[in-house]
C-alpha cells in the first residue's frame, strides 16, 4: 500500500484526518482511498461533529503523483527515466469503477464538499495540485505564512483536475485565478491569506488547534460555511471575464502556439461561468482523462523527473556531504559577464563584490548591474521599492585585498589562459583556505588554470550560458580534482540562485556549448547555401525553440560565439574544420553586444527587433569568402526538413557528449539543451525527443548530407551504434512528430 490516511477523533468531536503518504504526501490511488473511506467514517460516527484535514510532518499535499500522468516511455538512449511501474493511472485518474469524475464529483464534491459536518483544511508546507484542490473543497482553510500553495498541473501538460477550474476562480476572482493556474504561479500562505484562498494563518505548532477552533465556531454559526463551488461574490461580471478569458487565449497561443491544453483549462473555466459549475466538473475530468494521454504531457513529466534528478549525481551527492554557508562572493571582471553574474547573486540575496582594474571599470560594472535590476523591474520581475536595497549588496573594489573573506569568487574576464592563470595565482594567495575558486569560462580547459595551483580541488568552472540573471541554468565544471564538497556546495548556490545546475565533466566547450555550436553553425551553412535568415528562425521557433538560432547567436553575442567557434575547430576535428563565415563577415562592421543592439537583428532596447537590412550584404560576403554556391534544392527546404538539418548535427553532437563521457547521464542533456538553449520543454529535451523520432532516422539523415555538404553532417560512432542496434520508428513516425 503507498500511503494512506489516519482518522484520529478527539474528545471535543472534532476528527482529524491526516494524509501519510511520506515525504510529500502525495495523492496515489491508497491515499484517495483512505481519504474517501475516513471521510464516510466521519460522516457516519456520532462521535464526530467537524472534520480538518491536515498532512503528516507539516507537508500538507504535494498533489497527485505525476507517474501516473503520461504513456510509458520507450528509449534507446540510456538512463532515460521512465520506469516500468505505471500501471495505475486510470484508477488514479477515472477511479476505482472506471467512471469519469469519480474522484472529482463522487468524493471531493458529492461527499467531501457537500458534507453536513464543516471540514477545515489545516495546510503547512506543500498543498500543490490535487492537494489544494482537496483544501478548497473543504469549508474553510487555515496555513502557515510559509506554506506554499498552487495549481502547477499545466507544467505536466494536463489541468487541475479535482475541481481547481472551478473553485479557485471563485475564491480569489477570475483573474488571479488566470494567473495562478496559466502561469502555475505558487503563492506563500500570507499572500494566500491577502487573495483570499485561505482564511486565517497560523503558527505550525497551533495549525491544528486554530484548525479544530475554527471547525467547531463554523459549526456554531460563528464563522461562514462556505462552499467554494457555489460561491459567486468574487467572481468577475460574466462579460468582464469573457473578455479576459479571451485575452488569456490570445496569450497563450502567441506565447506557445503548439500547445494545446492551455486552451482546453480556459475553455473548462469558462464552461463553469457560463454553464454552472457542475457541468464544468464533468468537462474538466474528460480533460484530464485525455489530455494525460497526450505526448505533450508525457514529456513534460518526463522533463519534471529529468530536472529533479540533475543534482543527483552518484559519487558525489550520495556521499551525506553536507553543503557549507556561504555568504560572500566575489566577482572579478564588472563586463556584461561579469555584471550579469553579480546581479543573479544579489537578486539571491548573497552579498557580493565586483571587482575591477580601475574606477571607471568599476563604476562601469556597478552600473550594468544597475541597468539589469531595472530591466528586472521593467519586466516585473522585482519590486521597484527593493531595488536599492538589492542593489546595495554588491560593492566595487579595486585590490584582491578584499579577497580575504570571501567564500566563492568567480573570474568572468574575457582573455587569455596566462590572465587566467595569474588570476588564479593571486586568488589563491588573498583568498581564505575555504574559499571556492571558480571560472565562468566554458571554453578555457580548466586543467590548464588548475596546472600550477596548489589547491586544485577548489578550483571549479560555473558557466552560465549567455547572461546569468536571464538563463535559468548553471552548468557546474568538475575537473578529477574538484572535490565533491565544493560540488554539493555549489548545487546548494545554484538552488539558491534558482538555477537548475547541470553538473558536467571538464572538456573543451561546456555540453550546453557543445551543442549551440552545431545549432548555429547548421544555420549559418543554410544561409549561406541561399536559404533565407529570417525564415529558418521562423521555422525553427515554429518548433518551440525560445529563440531561432540566429537570435540565439545576438543573445550570445558574436565574440562569444566566435571564440566558441575556433575552440571547436581547434578541438573537434573533421567535424568543425569547415565553419560558417557569416559572423567573420559581419564582425567587421558589427559587434553584436549592449551597446550596439545591433546583429542578425536590430534592437530597439524594448525587447522589440526587426531584421537587419544589410543582411544580404553579409550573406554574400560570407559566401565569397568560403566558396559556398547557392543550392536550390535548398532554397526548396520545407520548414519541418530546415528545423530536421538544424537540430539533427544538435542531436549528434549531443551523442558525441555522451560519447565522450562528458555527462552522467543522457537526461541532463536535455535538460541543458531546455534550461540554455531554449529547446521546447513540451518535446522533453533533445534526447527524448530523438527519441522519439529514433535514431535510424536521424542517423540515415545525417549520412545523407554528409555526402553532399561535408563531415559536419557525419554522424558519430555513439549515434550510428543506436541506429544500428535500435529502431524506435522509421520515417513515417518521424514525420508525424514534427
Ligand atoms: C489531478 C491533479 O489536479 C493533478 C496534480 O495534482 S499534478 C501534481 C501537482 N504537484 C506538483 O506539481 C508538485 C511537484 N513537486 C514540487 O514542486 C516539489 O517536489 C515540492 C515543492 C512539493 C517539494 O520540494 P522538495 O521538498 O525540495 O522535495 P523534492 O526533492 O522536490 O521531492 C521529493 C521527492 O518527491 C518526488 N516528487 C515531488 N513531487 C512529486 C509528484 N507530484 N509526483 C511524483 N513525485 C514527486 C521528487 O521527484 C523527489 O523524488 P526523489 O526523492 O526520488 O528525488
Amino acid at each position: 500500500m503507498k500511503g494512506k490516511t489516519y482518522l484520529e477523533v478527539g474528545a471535543d468531536g472534532v476528527a482529524i484526518i491526516t494524509i501519510n503518504n511520506p515525504p510529500l504526501n502525495l495523492l496515489s490511488v491508497d491515499v484517495l482511498l483512505s481519504l474517501k473511506n475516513n471521510t464516510e467514517q466521519a460522516l457516519l460516527r456520532d462521535d464526530v461533529k467537524a472534520v480538518v484535514i491536515t498532512g503528516s510532518k507539516g507537508k500538507f499535499s504535494g498533489g497527485f503523483d505525476v507517474t501516473a500522468f503520461g504513456k510509458k516511455g520507450l528509449s534507446c538512449f540510456p538512463s532515460n527515466l521512465y520506469d516500468e511501474a505505471r500501471t495505475t493511472q486510470l484508477e488514479l485518474i477515472i477511479g476505482k469503477h472506471g467512471k469519469l469524475g469519480f474522484w472529482s464529483i463522487e468524493f471531493v464534491t458529492d461527499i467531501l464538499e457537500a458534507a453536513r459536518k464543516p471540514f477545515v483544511a489545516a495546510i503547512d508546507g506543500p498543498a500543490l495540485g490535487g492537494g489544494l484542490e482537496i483544501a478548497l473543497a473543504c469549508h474553510a482553510r487555515i496555513s502557515t505564512s510559509s506554506a506554499v500553495l498552487g495549481l502547477p498541473e499545466l507544467r505536466y501538460g494536463i489541468l487541475p483536475g479535482l475541481g481547481g477550474t472551478q473553485r479557485l476562480p471563485r475564491l480569489v476572482g477570475l483573474r488571479k485565478a488566470l494567473e495562478m493556474i496559466l502561469m502555475s504561479k505558487l503563492v506563500n500562505g500570507d499572500n494566500a491569506r491577502g487573495m483570499g484562498l485561505v482564511d486565517g494563518i497560523s503558527s505550525a505548532d497551533l495549525l491544528t488547534t486554530i484548525a479544530r477552533h475554527w471547525a467547531k465556531d463554523i459549526l456554531a454559526h460563528r464563522r461562514p460555511w462556505t462552499v467554494s463551488l457555489y460561491r459567486t461574490d468574487w467572481l468577475e461580471p460574466l462579460p468582464e471575464a469573457k473578455m479576459m478569458l479571451e485575452h488569456a487565449r490570445v496569450k497563450s497561443k502567441k506565447q506557445a502556439p503548439n500547445l494545446k491544453h492551455p486552451l482546453v483549462c480556459i475553455d473548462v473555466i469558462e464552461e463553469g461561468l457560463v454553464h454552472g459549475p457542475r457541468a464544468a466538473l464533468w468537462k474538466e475530468s474528460k480533460a484530464l482523462h485525455e489530455l494525460q494521454q497526450s505526448d505533450t504531457c508525457r514529456s513534460l513529466v518526463y522533463f519534471f523527473f529529468a530536472q529533479q534528478r540533475t543534482s543527483k549525481v552518484p559519487g558525489i551527492t550520495d556521499m551525506g556531504l553536507i553543503p557549507r554557508k556561504a555568504n560572500t562572493f566575489a566577482v572579478v571582471g564588472g563586463g556584461i559577464l561579469g555584471s550579469s553574474i553579480a546581479t543573479a547573486l544579489i537578486l539571491s540575496n548573497y552579498s557580493v563584490i565586483l571587482k575591477e582594474l580601475d574606477e571607471k571599470a568599476m563604476l562601469a560594472g556597478i552600473e550594468r548591474v544597475k541597468v539589469n535590476l531595472q530591466d528586472h523591474v521593467k519586466q516585473r520581475k522585482l519590486a521597484e521599492v527593493k531595488l536599492d536595497k538589492i542593489l546595495s549588496l554588491c560593492k566595487g573594489v579595486l585590490h584582491y585585498e578584499d579577497f580575504r573573506e570571501v567564500d566563492m569568487v568567480i573570474e568572468a574576464v574575457s582573455g587569455n589562459i596566462s590572465l587566467k592563470q595569474r588570476i588564479f595565482a593571486e586568488l589563491e594567495s588573498y583568498c581564505p583556505p575555504h574559499c571556492i575558486l571558480s571560472s565562468s569560462t566554458s571554453m578555457i580547459n580548466l586543467n590548464l588554470i588548475n596546472e600550477r595551483r596548489n589547491f586544485q580541488n577548489r578550483i571549479v568552472g560555473t558557466h552560465f550560458f549567455g547572461q546569468a540573471h536571464l538563463v535559468p541554468v548553471l552548468e557546474i565544471i568538475r575537473t578529477e580534482k574538484t572535490s565533491p564538497q565544493v560540488i554539493v556546495d555549489l548545487l546548494a548556490i545554484g538552488k539558491k540562485m534558482r538555477k537548475t545546475p547541470v553538473v558536467v565533466h571538464n572538456s573543451s566547450g561546456s555540453a550546453i556549448n557543445r551543442m549551440f555550436i552545431p545549432y548555429s553553425q547548421a544555420a549559418m551553412m543554410l544561409v549561406e547555401h541561399g536559404v533565407d535568415l529570417y525564415q529558418i528562425d521562423q521555422a525553427v521557433a515554429a518548433f518551440g525553440m525560445t529563440m531561432g538560432p540566429f537570435r540565439m547567436m545576438d543573445f550570445v553575442g558574436f565574440e562569444v560565439a566566435t571564440a566558441m567557434k575556433v575552440q571547436f575547430s581547434k578541438n573537434f576535428g573533421e567535424r568543425f574544420n569547415e565553419l560558417s563565415k557569416l559572423i567573420s563577415a559581419m564582425q567587421e562592421d558589427i559587434q553584436a553586444d549592449e551597446t550596439t543592439r545591433k546583429g542578425f537583428y536590430i534592437y530597439d532596447g524594448e525587447s522589440k527587433f526587426t531584421p537587419n537590412p544589410d543582411i544580404k550584404m553579409y550573406v554574400n560576403k560570407a559566401r565569397s569568402i568560403s566558396g559556398l554556391s547557392i543550392d536550390y534544392e535548398l532554397m526548396q527546404l520545407s520548414d519541418e526538413e530546415t528545423v530536421e538539418m538544424i537540430l539533427f548535427p544538435v542531436v549528434n553532437e549531443a551523442c558525441c557528449v555522451l560519447e565522450d563521457k562528458i555527462v552522467v547521464k543522457a537526461s541532463d542533456l536535455d535538460v541543458a539543451s531546455v534550461t540554455g538553449m531554449g529547446f521546447p520543454e513540451y518535446r522533453g529535451g533533445i534526447i527524448f525527443w530523438a527519441d522519439t523520432l529514433g535514431p535510424k532516422y536521424i542517423c540515415s539523415k545525417l549520412e545523407k548530407w554528409s555526402k553532399t555538404y561535408g563531415p559536419f553532417f557525419k554522424p558519430c560512432a555513439y549515434l550510428a551504434e543506436r541506429a544500428s542496434k535500435e529502431s524506435l520508428g522509421g520515417e513515417g513516425q518521424a514525420k508525424s512528430q514534427l
